[in-house]
């Protein structure tokens, strides 16, 4: 690469960063204003790469500058049409969110591209983290591995952590699938991103329960259930936890209505009083009869065996039907399966031979500690005998 070709870059942890200036795109935005200290200012702002897209727009990474001397970043800026009648849920839920395992907001900004025929959007500049959950488990399984049980206990704990905080907002992420999660492999730091379903829920309101990647919708929004709660998140963490432990999405439905069998593979059929509850209307299949014989837990056992008898039943007590009985939060990260993460303070990153110290778990917010309750923050705090 050539001198000019090179640009130094001093990203906003003061490190430098030498970048091929060849692969920018380059623009001004004039508002751009700080989640931190609420100012706004014209920015430029320098395209990277980009680094992912979904069904309501594009991520890339990206610096930006004020004088083109001082370079902040990188971030992953998305850029979503910008809702000109009503306000971006994404933008008003990110704006007020500070927790350790939710992707941080840092700038954002309203824009319109050249080629974007008057089109305004709005632009989301978040802390950037190396890779999704989904990349890490599909390295394994490429490569016909596991990943080790003690990573599982890492990533499930801290998205645990992050839901307790959402919900105790009365935010429900309505999205929880592996791309939706960052982690960076090499501290074992996971954030929940994508907040561009998510809502705050209110007592009694009803929300659409067409909701949820497939794979990942909990049981009452597959019956078209309108008045759910924060726990078809944990559906979704349950969900993300198989899908860790066995290498694939663990409820394959191949149409909507079909995925209610997948889940009956493994639960047993649903009662006929958890229907009825979720959607007095629902004439879709029921799966009343079983579709195995024996018992749901030995079929919990044998895909997950490998978890341990503490990480089965974890599952167990996620994966319910009844939204009121699977465990909340606090009471997963409470569970024995976390014992370890209480216990031992390393954990070998994926390719390290060293073991490295693993990220802060229990460094709770006042907030957090109110959350969690008296009563349940012995068993969640690391024992020092
Ligand atoms: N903060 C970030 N750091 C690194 N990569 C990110 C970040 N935010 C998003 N990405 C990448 O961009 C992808 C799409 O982001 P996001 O899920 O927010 O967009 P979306 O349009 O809502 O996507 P989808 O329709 O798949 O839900 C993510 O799966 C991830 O690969």
């Amino acid at each position: 690469m050539s001198q000019q070709q090179q640009q130094n870059i001093t990203t906003n942890n003061a490190t430098t960063t030498t970048v091929n200036s060849k692969s920018f795109d380059e623009y001004i935005a004039k508002d751009v204003t700080s989640n931190r200290t609420h100012e706004s200012r014209q920015m430029i702002i320098k395209e990277y790469k980009k680094i992912g897209h979904g069904a309501f727009g594009t991520v890339v990474q990206a610096y930006l500058t004020p004088d083109n001397s001082s370079w902040y970043g990188p971030f992953a800026i998305k850029k979503v049409p910008a809702q000109t009648e009503y306000k971006s849920r994404e933008l008003d839920i990110l704006r007020i969110t500070d927790h350790p395992n939710i992707v941080r907001l840092e700038y954002y900004y309203t824009h319109t591209p050249p080629d974007a025929r008057n089109t305004l959007f709005l632009y989301l500049a978040m802390e950037c983290l190396p890779e999704t959950l989904q990349l890490e488990i599909h390295r394994y399984t490429s490569n016909s591995l596991q990943l080790p049980l003690k990573h599982i206990k890492l990533y499930t704990y801290q998205i645990a952590r992050g839901m307790l905080y959402l919900h105790s907002l009365g935010i429900c992420h309505r999205d929880i699938k592996p791309s939706n999660i960052l982690v960076d492999p090499q501290n074992g730091i996971l954030k929940i991103c994508d907040f561009g379903s998510a809502k705050k829920l209110e007592p009694h309101q009803p929300s659409i329960s067409y909701i949820c990647s497939r794979f990942y919708r909990a049981p009452e929004l597959i019956i078209g259930c309108t008045q759910y709660t924060t726990q078809i998140d944990i559906w979704g963490l349950g969900c993300v936890m198989g899908e860790m432990l066995i290498g694939h999405a663990i409820f394959q439905g191949e149409e909507p209505l079909l995925q209610l069998r997948e889940i009956a593979k493994l639960l047993g059929p649903p009662d006929k009083k958890f229907i009825f509850f979720s959607n007095p209307a629902y004439d879709g299949p029921l799966y009343s009869k079983p579709l195995f014989t024996g018992k749901s837990n030995s079929k919990f056992e044998k895909y997950f065996g490998h978890a341990g008898v503490d990480g089965v039943d974890l599952l167990m007590k996620v994966l319910r039907y009844e939204p009121e009985r699977r465990l909340s939060p606090r009471r997963i990260m409470a569970h024995p399966f976390f014992d370890e993460l209480r216990q031992e303070l390393y954990f070998f990153p994926r390719g390290n031979s060293q073991p490295k110290h693993l990220p802060e778990l229990f460094n709770f917010s006042h907030y957090e500690l109110q959350v969690i309750g008296p009563e349940l923050i012995n068993s969640i705090l690391p024992h020092n005998d």
